[in-house]
């Protein structure tokens, strides 16, 4: 699938550079006038700049970003419309509210339903990380806040990973806090970033990792402060977009495709795996602790 991606994308270079009259006027218009194209639900918006090929895309999903079944639908959507189109480049995923990138999947969404509901649940977060794991596009992830668990993941998907400089918020895969186990596919997504040791250690204790210590341990790539994360990101991001997209995309899919593959060929398997574990009376009651101490942390 990348790889036909990757020969379809492979035009949107040249068509860039080597337009007709017409569409490098179209271009110099662009640079100068900054076209941008909205397609916005109530839960993620959408700016795309045609004249640089940057989609910004900014979750709206009050009041802390939980991965729900219809955020993840939108989501997939969402990425597959960008994904499609041509004139779409590259992609800054970041929180329309700073603070909180996102909570991570929607603890309620595990918690007492039916199975079916958590086969469906489930399909829509594989979905989520094979589009975003798997884009041809160049993804930058602005993370404006904090990011446990799923959010996290959704940050370790893309390319590169640029985060406020504020010790006040953490990421990680903190899953064995609540009682539950990351899936081979969230452990092998940060294996990939920082490497055996570190996420053996960080997931076995469900290590969230402030700012300054994400960054030492290279679960992310950069720090600046709050309000420079968008434009740093946007000027990455034109750093990366010099790269001719066909070399670039083949490369990340060479990179990504076996861990891509172990989900591809396990997708049902894995679905099984997640109802029979979640159905269970003992996850099912550490799942609601976890919420009740969440609830009492507040008050
Ligand atoms: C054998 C192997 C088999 C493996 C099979 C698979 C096993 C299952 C794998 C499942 C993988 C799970 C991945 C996840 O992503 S789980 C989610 C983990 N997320 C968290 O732990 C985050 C919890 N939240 C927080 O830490 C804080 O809320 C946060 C820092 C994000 C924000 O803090 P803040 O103080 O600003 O806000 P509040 O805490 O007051 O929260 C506001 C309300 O939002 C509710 N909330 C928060 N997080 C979630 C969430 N993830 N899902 C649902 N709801 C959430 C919170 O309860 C507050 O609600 P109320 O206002 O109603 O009290």
């Amino acid at each position: 699938m990348a790889a036909l991606g990757a020969l379809r994308s492979c035009w949107a270079p040249a068509r860039l550079l080597t337009g007709s009259a017409h569409h490098s006027n179209r271009l110099v218009l662009c640079q100068q006038t900054s076209i941008k194209r909205h397609f916005s639900n109530n839960k993620i918006l959408v700016e795309l700049d045609e004249a640089t090929g940057v989609a910004v895309m900014k979750m709206k999903n009050p009041p802390v970003n939980s991965l729900s079944l219809d955020f993840l639908t939108e989501f997939s959507i969402t990425l597959e419309k960008l994904e499609m189109d041509r004139g779409c480049r590259g992609l800054i995923l970041t929180s329309a509210s700073p603070k909180i990138f996102s909570a991570g999947l929607d603890i309620m969404e595990m918690c007492g339903k039916s199975a079916e509901h958590y086969g469906e649940f489930w399909r829509a977060v594989q979905e989520m990380w094979l589009k975003l794991y798997g884009s041809n596009m160049v993804t930058i992830a602005a993370i404006n806040g904090s990011s446990p668990a799923g959010g996290c993941l959704m940050a370790l998907c893309c390319d590169y990973r640029i985060m406020a400089d504020n010790p006040k918020y953490a990421i990680g895969l903190n899953e064995t806090q609540l009682g539950i186990v990351a899936p081979f596919w969230f452990k092998d997504t940060m294996s990939n970033v920082v490497g055996n040791r570190v996420t053996e250690q960080a997931l076995q204790l469900g290590q969230m990792f402030p700012a300054p210590e994400a960054l030492k341990f290279g679960l992310v790539d950069q720090l600046v402060p709050e309000e420079k994360v968008q434009s740093t990101a946007a000027s990455v991001m034109a750093q990366w977009l010099t790269v001719p997209d066909h070399a670039r995309q083949i490369t990340k899919s060479m990179m990504r495709k076996q861990t891509t593959d172990k989900l591809v060929n396990n997708r049902e398997a894995d679905i099984k795996n997640f109802v029979s574990f979640i159905t269970r009376d003992s996850i099912q009651k550490s799942l609601q602790v976890y919420m009740e101490r969440l609830r009492q942390r507040k008050q």
